[in-house]
């Protein structure tokens, strides 16, 4: 099979907002202020700042919402690199819908609204729920032996992500986060984050849903197959992200351009919602400020992210699940950041001294 030239251009042009100076300059002076020695909060202090200067406002709320892309994957149902069978990924979006999932437990508990994206998930395993949103495409096609997406297809999942974005900033939702649900996909996410970095793909390599050792040297020799079939050729992070990507990738991709264009934050989840999150970041580098690395996984290739981002994750809780469960816990953090930021009093409001 042939891999063809990348036709499209590498970048197109996504006006992203910068951070909001004057909401940054008022939040620093505001925890200047508050009756507390400076800095004792720690990255609560510097939460509470970084989500004042993303939204525009000196005390910020946390009003979320998740967005979970779904889809299959070619490279899954042929290479047999996840423990789990490519059924599994239709059968958790029915679990969702249920509210019966890691992220719908969590994300109710943080007060966080959920939308679903069936980004490609096979069509005999997919819910039939009309809240589930649709890219209107099939599972990807197997990325070691050919373009995963064609160019059609990663346009679409990038303008349904920024579309939601839309929707949601017009829904005053004030932070997105990006989850995803894919057998398969940390193979994707891992040629992503090998083509970012220049990192060497097999070292990169994780077990995933858990895959043992025999699955693990199955999935290096992939990855490794993948990375040097699409080289030569791949142009730009779209081209990347067409020829090694995935529906769900290329859905959080354009999530979090839409969260950059409408003035919103976007916490990452784990290696897949980063590895999308680094292709949008190589798009438009002025997204960058706008993320917030929720928490670290311990697959391989998240933390190599995470570096290549200069991103410092909230929490290392050796979650390994995806679904957006790493990024969601983080919110409750998020959340009491801005609870102190907002609730305390200053020095001069409660009468206490300050600094001789
Ligand atoms: O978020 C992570 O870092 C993460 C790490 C390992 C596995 N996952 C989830 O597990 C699935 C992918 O794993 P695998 O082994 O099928 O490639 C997919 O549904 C992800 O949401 C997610
Ligand atoms: C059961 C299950 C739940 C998941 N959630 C995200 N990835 C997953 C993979 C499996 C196998």
């Amino acid at each position: 099979m042939t891999t063809g030239a990348d036709a499209h251009p590498a970048r197109p042009e996504i006006p992203i907002r910068p951070l909001d100076e004057a909401a940054l300059t008022a939040a620093r002076a505001r925890q200047r202020e508050l009756v507390k020695p400076a800095g004792a909060l720690g990255r609560l202090e510097e939460l509470a700042i970084w989500l004042a200067a993303a939204t525009g406002t000196a005390r910020p709320q946390v009003i979320p919402r998740v967005v979970i892309a779904a889809a299959d994957h070619g490279v899954a149902a042929e290479e047999a690199v996840s423990a789990f069978p490519p059924a599994v990924t239709g059968q958790m979006l029915a679990t969702f819908l249920a509210g019966q999932g890691a992220v719908t437990t969590l994300a109710t508990e943080v007060g966080a609204g959920l939308v679903l994206v069936d980004a490609g998930v096979h069509a005999d395993s997919v819910p039939a729920d009309r809240t589930i949103v649709r890219v209107g495409i099939g599972p990807s096609a197997n990325l070691a032996t050919g373009p995963a997406l064609t160019s059609a297809q990663v346009a679409a999942c990038v303008d349904c992500g920024r579309e939601l974005a839309a929707e949601a900033a017009l829904d005053g939702v004030t932070v997105l986060v990006g989850g995803e649900m894919g057998i398969g996909n940390t193979t994707p996410a891992t040629c992503l984050a090998a083509a970012l970095t220049g990192r060497d793909g097999a070292a990169l390599v994780g077990p995933g849903t858990g895959v043992d050792a025999e699955g693990l040297a199955r999935k290096r020799e992939v990855v490794t197959r993948a990375l040097a079939l699409h080289g030569p050729h791949a142009h730009g992070p779209l081209g990347w992200l067409r020829r090694v990507g995935g529906g769900e990738i290329a859905v959080l991709c354009g999530l979090a351009l839409g969260a950059g264009e409408h003035g919103l934050a976007y916490v990452c989840d784990g290696v897949i919602a980063t590895a999308a999150a680094a292709v949008a970041v190589a798009i438009a580098p002025d997204l960058r400020p706008r993320l917030l690395a929720g928490h670290l996984s311990p697959e391989p290739a998240h933390a190599v992210l995470l570096e290549h981002l200069e991103l410092d994750p909230v929490l290392d809780l050796g979650m390994r699940l995806g679904e957006g469960s790493g990024a969601v816990t983080a919110l409750a953090i998020l959340r009491l950041a801005c609870a102190a930021h907002d609730g305390m009093a200053t020095f001069a409001q409660a009468g206490v001294s300050g600094r001789d």
